[in-house]
């Protein structure tokens, strides 16, 4: 993806260099970046520049989907990504309301479906979005928010793509997907790859079809440990054609999605890639 280059291109071409108290590692730093991608026409946006891990993405963003709150949940889905935030994260282990081993706490998933009331009771924020859409409704707030300042100091991380608005227009679907805090090198490649995944599945299930979706990150950044192989490798290589996603068409419902859904229900056609990077992980 041609985008995705352009973007790490930029942060090394006119990125600022920012001390991060959180990880203790310096980030250079842009503000603002639009990606799109093309839901309808299967443009898949794996990155082809280094080999991507498309099932972990998913299995992070189906967790999500489900509410999960704990990492030992999402590693049955398939990935680890929680794993260090949930059991590494040294403030977190001091956190009174970590509820032990692989709690993430009140972050992602809760907020999604089921936001604390403060008179009382529960918000399932998604299930009233593909409720309307599915009668082909959209109130202009077909939202779906994970940033819940009151409830951040119950949280391991404060959620990074915080909050996904869908929009309908006669019967085609569009996703507006909104970040606050962007590791191009690791975290956008998974984030691209769930934006798109999310405006595929939503359009499925609510019998839409899909159209496009935006993607509006605020800070993106490369911390300090990733910069060398960004700049003298993965930014020296061609990428390649998109591939193109393809998923089980028996998921019919969110229901569907909350039960039986597996990562053998999604595939990737004509994924071609050059050969994987590592790129260390800030905790
Ligand atoms: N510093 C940081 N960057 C992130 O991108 C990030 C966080 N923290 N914390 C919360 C989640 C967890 N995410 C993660 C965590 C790990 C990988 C990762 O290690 N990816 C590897 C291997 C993936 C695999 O083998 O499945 C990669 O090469 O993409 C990616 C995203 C995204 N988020
Ligand atoms: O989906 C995600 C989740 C996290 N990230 C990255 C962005 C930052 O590098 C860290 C979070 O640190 P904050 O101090 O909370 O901003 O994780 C991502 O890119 N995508």
């Amino acid at each position: 993806m041609r985008a995705y280059l352009d973007l790490c291109q930029r942060i090394i071409d006119e990125g600022t260099w920012v001390e991060n108290e959180r990880t203790g590692k310096r980030c250079l730093t842009v503000i603002n970046a639009d990606l799109e991608y093309n839901v309808g026409a299967n443009e898949f946006p794996m990155i082809t520049t280094r080999k991507s891990y498309f099932k972990s993405a998913i299995a992070e963003f189906l967790g999500y989907i489900r509410g999960y709150d704990n990492a030992a949940d999402f590693r049955k889905l398939g990935t680890k990504t929680w794993d260090a935030n949930a059991n590494l994260n040294e403030s977190w282990l001091n956190n009174p309301h970590r509820k032990g081993e692989d709690d993430m706490g009140r972050v992602y998933g809760i907020q999604g479906r089921a936001w604390a009331k403060p008179d009382g009771g529960t918000i399932d924020q998604l299930q009233k979005i593909v409720d309307n859409l599915t009668n082909g409704i959209d109130d202009r707030a077909e939202i779906m928010t994970f940033y819940n300042p009151g409830e951040f100091h119950m949280g391991c991380l404060r959620p990074c793509m915080h909050t996904h608005n869908f929009s309908l227009l006669g019967d085609t679907l569009y996703l507006t997907s909104f970040q606050r805090s962007c590791d191009v090198p690791l975290g956008l490649n998974f984030n691209q790859i769930q934006v798109f995944t999310f405006l595929a599945l939503i359009a499925q299930i609510t019998g839409k079809k899909a159209g496009m979706a935006y993607h509006k990150i605020v800070n993106a950044h490369i911390y300090e440990d990733q910069l060398e192989l960004m700049r003298d490798v993965q930014l020296k290589r061609e990428p390649l054609p998109l591939p193109k996603l393809n998923i089980n068409p028996d998921i019919k419902t969110l229901k569907d999605l909350e039960t039986w859904v597996t990562m053998d229900d999604f595939e990737v056609e004509g994924y071609q890639c050059h050969e994987a990077i590592k790129y260390p992980f800030a905790v």
